[in-house]
């Protein structure tokens, strides 16, 4: 049974992945950090990673990216494979995180949900057939608590697409003070927050005299939590480091 570490445990994502564990016998919650080192479970929480010296086997990131530095330095001095769910790194973090990827296994994505990840593929298809002809706009909606913006997910979405463009794609993010014509050779990303909304996704590819828009909506954090689960699982148990994602997940089940 994996032994597992949950980095951001008393946030709403740590608590959903608390009740996941609970409801398991195959999977045991031994510890977690959070800033707030309060223990609102039945596992013990640290403020830091290095105040932790018991064994695991695996470490699930809900916390915040200013954390993933720390983080990976446990990582790798205890030689932990590490599941990086936290979104908003900066390009420095990224690079931290490659670098680990070279030593041990690390597993990342902005969005633990098979639907997003099976979506890729379609973007992928649509971007390599629609090409220069048709703009890409993505549209990304949130809850009012979220600190980062635009999104892992609409990240990771525009990455898909922008793979499969025959050009160089500029991600535009801000056009409130712009006074001219689109240019063909962006992808514009747009963040709305407020209440409640789980996460929703929409990349429209807009033609002419025609729009093709693949959306998709989380209905609970549960999605993300199973996910996650899943990912650790898989993660545990691999002996070669490297930078791993969902498609790896999907293609062992
Ligand atoms: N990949 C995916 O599928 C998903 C990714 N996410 C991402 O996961 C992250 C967490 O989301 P969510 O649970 O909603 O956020 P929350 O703010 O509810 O939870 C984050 C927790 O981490 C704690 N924390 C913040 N900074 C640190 C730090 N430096 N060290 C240790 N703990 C820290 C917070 O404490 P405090 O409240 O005191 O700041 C909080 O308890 C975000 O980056 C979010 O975008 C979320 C959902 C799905
Ligand atoms: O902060 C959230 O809530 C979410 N964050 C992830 C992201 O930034 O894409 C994934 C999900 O949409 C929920």
């Amino acid at each position: 049974m994996p032994k597992i570490v949950l980095s951001g445990c008393n946030g709403r994502m740590g608590r959903a992945i608390t009740d996941i564990c609970a409801a398991k016998s195959d999977m045991q919650i031994v510890a977690g950090f959070d800033l707030n080192a309060v223990s609102l479970s039945d596992y013990p929480v640290f403020s830091h990673p290095a105040e932790f010296t018991g064994d695991c086997d695996v470490i699930i990131d809900f916390s915040n990216a200013a954390l993933t530095e720390e983080l990976l330095a446990f990582c790798l001095s205890r030689h932990v494979p590490v599941v990086i769910c936290t979104t908003g790194h900066s390009p420095e973090q990224l690079a931290q995180i490659q670098a680990a990827s070279e030593q041990i296994p690390v597993f990342r994505s902005g969005n633990m949900s098979i639907g997003i990840n099976l979506l890729m593929d379609l973007l992928r298809k649509c971007a390599s057939v629609l090409g220069e002809d048709y703009n890409v706009e993505i549209v990304e909606a949130h809850h009012n608590q979220k600190l980062d913006a635009p999104s892992g997910t609409a990240l990771m979405l525009a990455d898909a697409v922008s793979e499969a463009l025959p050009y160089d794609a500029e991600y535009v993010y801000d056009r409130h003070e712009r006074r001219e014509k689109r240019p063909a050779h962006e992808i514009g990303i747009h963040s709305i927050r407020g209440g409640t909304i789980v996460g929703e996704h929409s990349v429209m590819f807009c033609g002419r005299d025609e729009v093709i828009e693949i959306k998709h909506s989380a209905l609970s954090r549960e999605v993300f939590a199973v996910g996650a689960v899943n990912a650790a699982a898989f993660l545990a148990k691999q002996t070669t480091p490297g930078l791993y994602n969902m498609s790896h997940v999907i293609a062992a089940q």
